[in-house]
């Protein structure tokens, strides 16, 4: 296991989402004075909507500079733009409708009444990648990647016991028959997403405690999708108490 593995554990999932979010902000500060564009990755799911909220709720929001910041998602409900399901229609509620990011910047996946079929979807949104690459290479350089995890030790739309997971042939997977609602969906690849510096995940909830102990003890990712995510600088398991249980002791960085 990674030596770059953390777990920061909060006493409450308010803790944690207004901790994430100022962190999120500082962090991507501190990355715009060295370059300039930021690539963020977005998540779906309770806590993450809930750190953007945090992020638009911060006194310090406007520290980072909305001009330069691109966005992309980790995964996308195949619904109807603006359909209430939709990770980006959650991300624009919660902050993206709030702050001045250019058009251009917010890259997200296509949506089912575009009059394209799933497949396609997912090969145009590996397009996209492609297009925003830096020369000879397939995928954006990734800064920061936020990702959920469900009580099944999904994350993006990676489910347990499913060949998604090892498909290494294209960056972005249309994915059938999700085991949650709703049952089409897009993901990025797993080696797509740990092609990012950071990759943080932010969970909360008792629910989420076992396959959080499971993918820290190193897993088979076939069993807990969480256990096969590795950034290339730093993977931060960012809990709430109730989630920590059987967080392994010495993987703790920082405990309220
Ligand atoms: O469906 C999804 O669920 C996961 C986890 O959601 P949570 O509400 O249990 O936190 C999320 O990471 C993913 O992006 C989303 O599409």
């Amino acid at each position: 296991m990674s030596i770059h593995r953390q777990v920061i554990i909060h006493e409450s999932k308010d803790a944690l989402v207004s901790a994430v979010a100022s962190r999120f902000i500082r962090t991507v500060a501190r990355i715009q004075a060295e370059k300039p564009l930021v690539n963020v990755v977005l998540t779906g799911g309770t806590v993450g909507i809930g750190i953007l909220a945090g992020v638009n709720a911060s006194p310090d929001r406007d520290s980072i500079d909305w001009e330069r910041i691109a966005l992309w998602w980790g995964d996308e409900r195949w619904v109807p733009r603006g359909h209430a399901d939709r990770n980006e229609q959650q991300a624009l509620d919660a902050l993206l409708s709030h702050v001045a990011i250019p058009e251009q910047n917010i890259h997200t996946m296509p949506s089912s009444d575009e009059g394209i079929e799933l497949d396609a979807a997912a090969a145009q949104y590996a397009a996209t990648l492609r297009e925003n690459a830096e020369a000879g290479a397939e995928l954006p350089h990734f800064d920061v990647t936020f990702l959920g995890m469900g009580p099944d030790g999904h994350i993006a739309s990676l489910f347990p016991h499913r060949g998604e997971l090892a498909e290494a042939s294209s960056p972005v997977i249309a994915i059938r028959d999700s085991p949650k609602p709703p049952p089409e969906r897009i993901s990025l690849a797993l080696d797509t997403i740990n092609s990012s510096e950071r990759v943080w995940l932010a969970l909360a909830g008792t629910d989420k405690a076992s396959p959080l102990g499971l993918a820290l003890a190193g897993v088979s990712p076939n069993l807990v999708p969480a256990a096969g995510v590795e950034g290339r600088r730093r993977t931060v398991f960012f809990v709430d108490d109730d989630a920590s249980a059987d967080v392994p002791r010495d993987l703790i960085a920082a405990e309220y």
